[in-house]
Order: C-alpha cells, then structure tokens, then sequence
C-alpha cells in the first residue's frame, strides 16, 4: 500500500500573512493545498492520503475535500509544534492501519506542483531502498558562512542537491526514525531524511524538478501565480 501523507500543520510564519497559513491561500480560486491533494489523490498508484493539519483549520480542511471531491483522504491528523513532530503524529495515526513493508509518501502541502512523475519515482525507489529524498543539483554555489559575516566554506557545487520533497519511506523504518530521534532528544529537524540517515541507513536520491519549488515567502505566491497562469495559457 502507497500512503501519501500532506503536511499542513504549520502557520507559515515566514509568508507575513496574518489571517491564513499559507496552505489555505487561494489561488486562481483554489487553495494551495487543494493543488497538492488533487495530485495525490489523481495518481493511480496512491491508495490512500493522511493530512496532518493545524487544529483550528480542520473544518474548513473537511470542507474543502468535499468541495473539490478527493476522495481518498483517510486520516485527519491533528499537526505538532514541528514539522518532525507533524510527521509523528501521522506516523502514530495511522500505524494500526499499515504494514512495515508499506510506503509513506511524505510531501509539504506547499509545494503544489509536485508531478505524477516525481510521486511514482519516489514510490518504486522507496520499494527498492526503503527511504528516498527527492533533490534537484543546485545550479548556484552554495556559501557556508558559520557567522553571516564571513566565507567559512565554498563546497564542491557538484556535490550539492537542493532537498524537496516528497521524502517516501518503508513506514518500519521512517516510524523507528522518529522513535530513535525523540530517544535521543532530537524534537525539531526540518528533514525527515536526516533522522533516517542518524540511524546509519542510506538514503536513495530521485531528481525533482526546479517547479516542485516550496511556497515559503510571498515572491514564491508571484511565481506560483505566474507558472499557473502560463500553463493554463499554453493549454488553450
Ligand atoms: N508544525 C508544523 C510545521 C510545518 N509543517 C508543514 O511542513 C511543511 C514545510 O514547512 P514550512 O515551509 O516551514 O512551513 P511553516 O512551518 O508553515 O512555515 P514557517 O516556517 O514560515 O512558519 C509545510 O507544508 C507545513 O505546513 C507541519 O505540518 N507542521
Ligand atoms: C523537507 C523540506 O521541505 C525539504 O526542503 C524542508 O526541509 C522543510 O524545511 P522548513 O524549514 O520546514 O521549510
């Protein structure tokens, strides 16, 4: 079974709008998060979709499912204070329902235009190796500065990845992750990835795609309007 599980459960601090987490923001008439659902829930190898989601927005998330008819959400999984403590909540969820052996799609719900392409990748390379991270090569340099004022450290660029998601796993492995991580105090990692790699396990890489981008500040809502309007353009 291949479970994707959407991340909604933050405030989106950094986007500076007060009324709405970031998620909930319409565009063209349609909030972000319903992109990011339709896709999951469009893709044939999807069986089911847990959205992990702030509180306080879980009614207007019922509304919109209906609204828009995704059909296959089968858990509503109250967010954490983190991220990581987001993906624990759903890990804990769902856990009666799923076998070791099954796959957690885990995607941000604001990167709404992850492709059916990148999903299925994920899904056969999480199978194969048990935990995938989707990146795309980093086509700046990236400057390590360890004070801001100055260059500490020029890495290698061809060794750079920029890390997107969805991030899929063997739900035994990504559930053991987490429990190790909280073992050892460690509450707030952005990257589910990270914790996998803290158990000394590989990590397999699929390319993403520069349009998987994440909807963090308000010039990434421009760009998201922008690649929205072009596509509908070019389908006329
Ligand atoms: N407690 C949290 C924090 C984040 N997320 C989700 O994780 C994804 C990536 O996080 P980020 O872009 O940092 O979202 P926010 O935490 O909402 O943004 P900010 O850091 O600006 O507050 C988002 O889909 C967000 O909803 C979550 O489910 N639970
Ligand atoms: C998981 C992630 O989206 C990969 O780019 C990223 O690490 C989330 O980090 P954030 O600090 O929650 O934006």
């Amino acid at each position: 079974m291949n479970i994707g599980i959407i991340l909604a459960g933050g405030i989106g601090s950094r986007m500076g709008i007060v009324d709405k987490p970031k998620q909930f923001i319409d565009i063209y008439g349609k909030p972000i998060i319903v992109y990011t659902l339709e896709t999951f829930d469009n893709h044939p190898e999807i069986d089911y979709i847990g959205v992990v989601c702030l509180d306080e927005w879980m009614d207007d998330l019922k509304i919109l499912l209906r609204k828009y008819e995704i059909n296959k959400v089968k858990w509503l999984i109250k967010g954490g204070m983190s991220r990581q403590e987001s993906v624990y909540n759903a890990i804990i969820a769902i856990s009666k329902d799923v076998n070791d052996d099954d796959i957690l799609v885990i995607h941000d719900s604001v990167r709404p235009l992850v492709s059916h392409k990148i999903i299925s990748n994920n899904i056969s390379s999480a199978k194969q190796f048990g935990a995938t991270d989707t990146v795309i090569p980093s086509t700046d340099t990236i400057i390590k500065s360890l004070d801001g004022l100055q260059i500490h450290e020029v890495p290698n660029r061809s060794e750079l990845y920029i890390g997107q998601t969805p991030q899929s796993f063997k739900f035994e492995l990504i559930k053991r992750a987490h429990e190790t991580a909280i073992e050892s105090n460690k509450l707030n990692s952005t990257d589910d990835c990270q914790l996998v790699l803290d158990l000394g396990e590989k990590v397999k890489l699929v390319m993403g795609d520069k349009l998987n981008f994440k909807i963090t500040s308000f010039d990434d809502l421009l760009l998201l309007k922008a690649i929205i309007k072009l596509g509908k353009t070019e389908m006329v």
